[in-house]
């Protein structure tokens, strides 16, 4: 399969390129990343000198280079990772939500239509569904009901990506993840700020009370999960991918200073995060069922090897704090700079 993969210097986007080209296949792979502060191609060192994979920093806005990409490369297939990502992000600063998530998408979603591509995947999140009380699960017929301005940018890709299928029966689905976890995280979010604020002898900040809950799903039986609704997914079908891994944020940052032996007393609580959805928790029956998706990683386990990753991994995550990450090194002629 020749593969776009958008997005692909990022956390998801880039565990996901490792995984198509070290799965032994023979899957062409191009990788096209417009390297915001969350992309690092510090994170793709392990596949940048393999011979089916290219990378081209560029935008999934930018239609003229798309639309080269897609004709140059004989593209059949896409897996739109590219979205700015952070909540918290999204409340000061909203707009490059709408541009990137919104506007980028439909970029990418009309230059596939002009090319017939057989296959179209948007990677989108829990977080479209809002917010749980104590009980019940996400299901793929949750009513939509974003609460920030990042998830209402993602919910509305979503419909877009949906209704492309709908008007011009394009195959496309959408995949709806909890809250990721593993190597190559930005150290924005809780789990890796946590390990390198601890790492650091600096404050753990808990929002809150620490009570709200997210289902933590380890990145790689993600990028697995993806792989199956590439191949297997009914089209226009939405399919939800959850750990099943129930934990408020106390108890996360309680396992990260045990395992690390910090004090708690650099344990926190700040100010709560404005329209802070309670909990989320994701029912994955259908992808179970239907694909025969499992997640392989106990929530435990999973968790001990990532603070080891950051810990074999210092000179990663210190790069990113002295601002020495957005790099752009062509490793081979097939690679592409596109400044716009
Ligand atoms: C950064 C930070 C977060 N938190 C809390 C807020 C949330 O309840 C929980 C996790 O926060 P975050 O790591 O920002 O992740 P969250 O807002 O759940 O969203 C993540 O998970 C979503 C999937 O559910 C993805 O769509 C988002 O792109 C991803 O960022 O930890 C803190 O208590 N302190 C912090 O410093």
């Amino acid at each position: 399969m020749r593969y776009l993969v958008t997005g692909g210097a990022g956390f998801i986007g880039s565990n996901f390129v490792k995984h198509l080209l070290t799965e032994g296949s023979d899957h062409f792979v191009v990788n096209l990343d417009v390297l915001t502060y969350a992309g690092n191609l510090y994170n793709l060192e392990e596949v940048e000198g393999h011979a089916n994979y290219v990378f081209i920093k560029g935008s999934i806005a930018n239609r003229e280079l798309v639309d080269l990409i897609l004709e140059q490369y004989s593209i059949d297939t896409i897996v739109n990772f590219a979205a700015e990502s952070h909540v918290d992000r999204s409340i000061t600063g909203p707009d490059v939500f709408v541009k990137t998530n919104v506007l980028g998408t439909q970029c990418l979603l009309d230059a596939a239509r002009a090319y017939g591509i057989s296959k179209f995947v948007q990677v989108s999140t829990d977080e479209v569904y809002g917010s749980l009380g104590e009980t019940g699960y996400f299901t793929e017929d949750t009513p939509l009901a974003p609460s920030s301005p990042y998830s209402a940018s993602k919910t509305a890709a979503d419909l877009l990506v949906k209704a492309y299928h709908e008007t011009y029966g394009m195959n496309v689905n959408i995949t709806r993840c909890s809250n990721n976890y593993g190597p190559n995280h930005f150290p924005e979010k809780l789990i890796p700020l946590l390990i390198t604020n601890a790492l650091q002898g600096k404050e753990l900040p808990i929002y809150g009370d620490g009570s709200n809950v997210r289902d933590w799903l380890h990145v790689r039986d993600h990028c697995q999960a993806i792989d199956l609704v590439v191949h297997k997914g009914r089209p226009g079908e939405v399919y939800n991918i959850g750990g099943h891994n129930e934990k408020t944020n106390n108890e996360i940052v309680q396992m990260i200073t045990d395992q690390l032996n910090v004090s708690k007393d650099l344990i926190t609580y700040v100010a709560d995060r404005p329209g802070h959805d309670k909990r989320y928790a994701i029912d994955p029956t259908k992808i179970t069922t239907e694909l025969g998706w499992k997640p392989s990683y106990y929530f435990e386990e999973g968790l001990k090897e990532t603070v080891e990753w950051y810990l074999a991994n210092e000179g990663w995550w210190k790069n990113i704090m002295n601002g020495s990450y957005v790099t752009y090194h062509p490793k081979k002629s097939g690679d592409q700079l596109c400044t716009h």
